[in-house]
């Protein structure tokens, strides 16, 4: 535990005001008091800064989802936070995690000062988080892609069946019609207690008795009837069948596919609008997938499923609605904004549109006052697919998993703005994760002069196909590489891209397919510096290019090319790179002035031409020498020019 003194000067008598800024998981301890100042007491106080990190869980959240998050980090579960309040507090967390209800804006982003490292969503919609700020901030943004996919199907076809037969506007007329009876009776016993209580005319009180019985007994018998035949209203909420009927469904991911498989199960013919589904998965559920156009125009029913993002929102518009068939019913369980709300109460109200059942709205809650909210022939439920008991438990697991996870720095499976890969493909890739970093630094480092680096470009040799082979991870690896040591700025898998494009870095790639078993993923990779010069010559390629080679051995990285020079160095430490006339003694002489200056050597290898011709000595070090004793090197006769790397 980490201690800190400093010294406050509160303007109140009450310390803890003051320190209200710090995390409430950090114990302060006031240890001493000092003479009183004109602005108050100046007290020196210990702050003991707790280092397990700090998760701010902003919504609701599964309870054994934040039993895991305890296991490692203090959890502050600070619902209902406006935004302020959030922005305020951001400063103190290293991860927030939060469900549709939260806005993360770039302002979140702004004021965290660089400590959020991971924005969990719990759920499956990330329209509530502003990507692109988390992106530029570093900040990984993982969600719960899975575990709330059957709950939200589940809630889709409850309201598909629930508008095709008005279960939600008959039970209301219902229980309208039993509490419109029990207000009408209510004045009159009230009327008959208030005229008992009267007292003494009670000739008066008797006719006026009798009379409140009579009216009461008059209002019991309208009520009753209207009962039966008003508000028992059979023939006013005849629904419509769904077997045999066509079923759009708009969005055929993982939702999308479960609800068009129950809807089969309920006999419907469904069809399928997604344009980068694959057709075989929704052959296999007996799916045709088909345009947008021919889907809007043929459905009896449509149900979304897509993402609110900049090419969805507001896709259900004027135009569209146009094009469907009169009378058709929609479902909305993904997000309210890919509606455009006023054309659909347009379309409500012309009859193109029947009904439509809506979990999801533009603004959450929706005002009060909403012409679509309160028409006649919509149901709304209040943002309901994902709350089951089974789901919200799913999704804390997955999420706490994911963001425990991202804060011990493993690569994310669930990552959302950055490289997402399936857990087995990131432990066989890991290695090679590694390799990419340590050349993209080797490579910087080769560079005379350091910055001016434009063009880079990455060769991966596989005998792995392209499909088989993801290098987003290894290529913002390789740019975490080359720009961390030349910069201040801190690059990870998330801001890794958008910080090259940002300094002018241009990185093509390259693949090699080679012929022979694809057991390893990658036999080697190759990283590529044009039109720089290197302080290290032996390191240009023949095309003129710094040219560092690797490849993975036994799970680690190693070196195995600089320039055209073979070498076989473990990529661990740091290097010592000397370029000499082969001759003997040579190890010798570097090795012991390395040892004079107690530097600890842990490997050293020769490459070379030919015998007694120009050879490269690669010394791994444990600590950092110093100029004198890299200058002494470089003075022994036969050295030609030497570099020190850190990796
Ligand atoms: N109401 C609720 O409580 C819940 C809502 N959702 C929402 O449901 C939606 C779907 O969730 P998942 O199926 O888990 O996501 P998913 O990512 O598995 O599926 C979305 C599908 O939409 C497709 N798509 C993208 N652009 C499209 C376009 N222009 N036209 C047609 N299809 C398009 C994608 O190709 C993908 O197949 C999301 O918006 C999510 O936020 C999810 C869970 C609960
Ligand atoms: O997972 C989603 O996309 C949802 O819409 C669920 O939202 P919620 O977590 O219930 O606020």
């Amino acid at each position: 535990m980490a201690s800190w003194n400093f010294m406050v000067t509160p303007t109140k008598p009450s310390l803890s005001w003051k320190l209200s800024f710090l995390s409430p998981l950090t114990t302060v301890n006031v240890t001493r008091r000092q003479n009183r100042t004109a602005k108050g007491f100046v007290v020196f106080a210990t702050v003991f800064l707790d280092p397990k990190p700090t998760v701010l869980v902003a919504e609701k959240l599964g309870e054994a989802g934040l039993e895991l998050l305890k296991t490692f980090a203090n959890v502050d579960c600070s619902y209902n936070l406006d935004h302020e309040e959030l922005c305020t507090k951001i400063s103190l967390c290293d991860a927030l995690i939060v469900r549709s209800g939260t806005k993360v804006t770039r302002e979140v982003f702004e004021r965290s000062g660089g400590r959020l490292k991971v924005v969990g969503r719990a759920g499956v919609g990330i329209d509530n988080v502003d990507l692109s700020a988390a992106t530029e901030h570093g900040c990984l943004v993982v969600n719960a892609p899975t575990a709330n996919t059957i709950a939200a199907a589940e809630h889709g076809i409850a309201l598909l069946t629930a508008m095709a037969r008005n279960i939600a506007q008959a039970d209301a007329s219902i229980k309208s019609g039993l509490s419109s009876l029990f207000f009408m009776v209510m004045p009159f016993l009230m009327l008959q207690l208030v005229i008992y209580r009267a007292g003494g005319l009670l000739y008066c009180c008797e006719l006026n008795f009798v009379l409140c019985y009579a009216l009461q007994f008059s209002v019991q018998y309208v009520s009753v009837v209207m009962i039966n035949k008003g508000k028992w209203q059979r023939s006013k909420y005849v629904g419509v069948s769904l077997v045999g009927k066509t079923l759009a469904v708009m969005g055929f991911g993982k939702v999308g596919s479960e609800v068009a498989r129950r809807a089969k199960g309920l006999g419907m013919h469904v069809i399928a609008h997604d344009p980068y589904a694959p057709a075989d998965r929704a052959r296999a559920i007996g799916v045709d997938l088909v345009s947008f156009e021919e889907a809007i125009s043929t459905a009896d029913f449509i149900s979304l499923h897509m993402p609110l993002t900049p090419a969805t929102s507001k896709m259900f518009n004027d135009e569209s609605f146009s094009q469907m068939k009169k009378g058709v019913r929609i479902v909305n369980v993904a997000r309210g904004g890919v509606i455009d709300e006023e054309a659909l109460v347009r379309a409500l109200d012309s009859g193109t549109v029947a009904q439509a059942a809506l979990d999801v709205f533009t603004e959450e809650p929706p005002s009060k006052d909403s012409k679509l909210v309160l028409h006649e022939n919509v149901t709304v439920t209040p943002h309901l697919g994902a709350s089951t008991t089974e789901a919200q438990e799913g999704v804390a697991i997955e999420v706490a998993e994911a963001v425990v996870g991202a804060l011990k720095g493993q690569l994310a499976a669930t990552a959302v703005n950055a490289p997402m890969l399936p857990a087995a493909i990131l432990s066989e890739l890991a290695p090679f994760v590694t390799l990419s970093e340590k050349l993209g630094r080797l490579a910087v480092q080769l560079v005379a002069g350091g910055s001016g680096v434009q063009s880079v470009k990455v060769t991966y040799a596989s005998a792995r196909g392209p499909d088989d082979l993801d290098t987003r991870l290894l290529r913002a690896m390789i740019t975490k590489g080359l720009i961390e040591p030349i910069s201040s700025v801190f690059i990870n898998l998330v801001n890794a891209d958008f910080s090259a494009k940002q300094r002018g870095l241009r990185i093509t790639e390259e693949r090699i397919l080679l012929e022979g078993s694809p057991e390893n993923p990658l036999e080697f990779i190759q990283v590529q510096i044009a039109n720089v010069e290197s302080k290290f010559s032996i390191a240009m390629s023949d095309s003129g290019e710094i040219k560092v080679e690797g490849r993975v051995k036994d799970r680690k990285p190693h070196l195995t090319k600089i320039g055209s020079f073979g070498v076989d160095v473990s990529m661990e430490g740091s290097l010592i790179l000397c370029r000499q006339v082969d001759q003997p003694g040579m190890v010798g002489s570097v090795g012991s002035i390395l040892g004079e200056e107690n530097v600890n050597v842990s490997f050293m290898s020769v490459g070379r031409i030919a015998p007694r011709k120009q050879a490269v000595m690669t010394i791994g070090v444990d600590e950092e020498p110093s100029k004198e004793a890299l200058k002494r090197i470089e003075e022994i006769p036969a050295v030609e020019e030497i570099v020190f790397l850190k990796l």
